[in-house]
């Protein structure tokens, strides 16, 4: 958005800012192209850092300011920037930061004129014209930023967790297992994953129907979230197989919370004839110089030995 807008401004306003200077309104002449040139800047500087927040708000301030100065330079003929400033500041800066600075350039033009009229506008009746299709434009913009923008964090929480049982899923756990490898390195901090699978999941399914498998997976996760801490994540790593990341661990008391996640699992989830369900674990801690694949290997062997040693235990890698 902000190369698109940078890309507008640049093509429509450098030729208005040629046309000022030539014709010897200085004042706009330069308002209009130090607006393209702080465009341009922006746009190298989002480009270049990857940060598009400063940039979105330097070019919404100067917009704001820019178009300020165009209008109390061009009076009327100069308001008609305002409609599309109104929209752009809203795909530069969060809604709220753009509602805020529509309103204070919007406050600026109208009580500017009301203390001195005629100063922009002709009649009251312009004025008052001017200030209701800027505030419908303003609203409108708002309620479409605002939407997106709560459609965006809704996408994202929905591309990061597993549809079923809300763990996070795959994609989020491999970009935590990067940050662990790079914070273990870092800061030296300790962590573990526990590795585990429901046993015999294929005969739940088999003898109590798939709908009740399913309910047995969306019931387990915030079982083991009980006996976890706020930064300990559980991630669905295959069908029935879930995977918990631990931070701040040491090697004595991953096993031990393990075991308590087993334990609780055994007593409290329970098919529809109050049956057990069960599950092996295999846990690892993190070693310097392994990467996260090599860490999770391990833990799978646990899990491996786990189901091979008669399954519902924990084995440590
Ligand atoms: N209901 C349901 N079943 C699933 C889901 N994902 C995987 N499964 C089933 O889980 C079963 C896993 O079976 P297996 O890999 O043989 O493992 P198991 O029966 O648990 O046996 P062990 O792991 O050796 O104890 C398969 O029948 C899958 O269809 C799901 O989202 N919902």
């Amino acid at each position: 958005m902000i190369s698109l807008v940078g890309l507008i401004i640049t093509l429509f306003v450098t030729p208005y800012g040629i046309y000022r200077l030539l014709s010897g309104n200085l004042v706009v002449g330069i308002a209009d192209l130090l607006i393209v040139l702080s465009s341009v800047i922006a746009v190298i500087y989002a480009w270049r850092t990857g940060d598009t927040v400063r940039p979105g708000q330097f070019m919404a301030v100067t917009f704001c300011v820019g178009v300020l100065i165009v209008c109390f330079s061009l009076k009327t003929n100069g308001v008609f920037w305002i409609y599309p400033i109104l929209v752009f500041i809203f795909f530069l800066v969060s809604p709220l930061t753009a509602v805020v600075l529509s309103m204070l350039m919007l406050g600026i033009l109208i009580v500017t004129d009301l203390v001195v009229p005629g100063m922009i506008f002709q009649s009251h009746y312009q004025l008052l014209a001017f200030a209701v299709t800027a505030f419908i434009s303003s609203f409108f913009a708002y309620v479409f930023a605002y939407r997106t923008q709560l459609q965006r964090s809704e996408l994202k929480q929905l591309a990061s967790i597993d549809s079923l049982t809300g763990a996070g899923n795959r994609h989020t756990l491999n970009a935590e297992l990067e940050l662990a490898m790079q914070l273990k390195q870092r800061l030296q901090t300790n962590f573990g994953v526990i590795l585990f699978d429901l046993d015999h999941f294929k005969q739940i399914n088999d003898n109590y129907g798939h709908r009740t498998g399913d309910e047995i997976l969306v019931q387990l996760v915030p079982l083991i979230s009980s006996v976890l801490r706020q930064s300990d994540r559980v991630f669905r790593y295959g069908g029935e197989e879930f995977l918990v990341l631990l931070r701040d661990i040491n090697a004595a008391d991953l096993p031990q919370l393990a075991e308590k996640i087993r334990l609780n699992v055994e007593r409290r989830l329970l098919l529809p004839d109050a049956k057990p369900v069960t599950l092996s674990a295999g846990v690892a801690m993190l070693q310097p110089d392994e990467d996260w694949e090599q860490w999770l290997h391990r833990a799978d062997m646990a899990l491996y030995q786990a189901k091979n040693n008669g399954r519902n235990q924990v084995v440590a890698a």
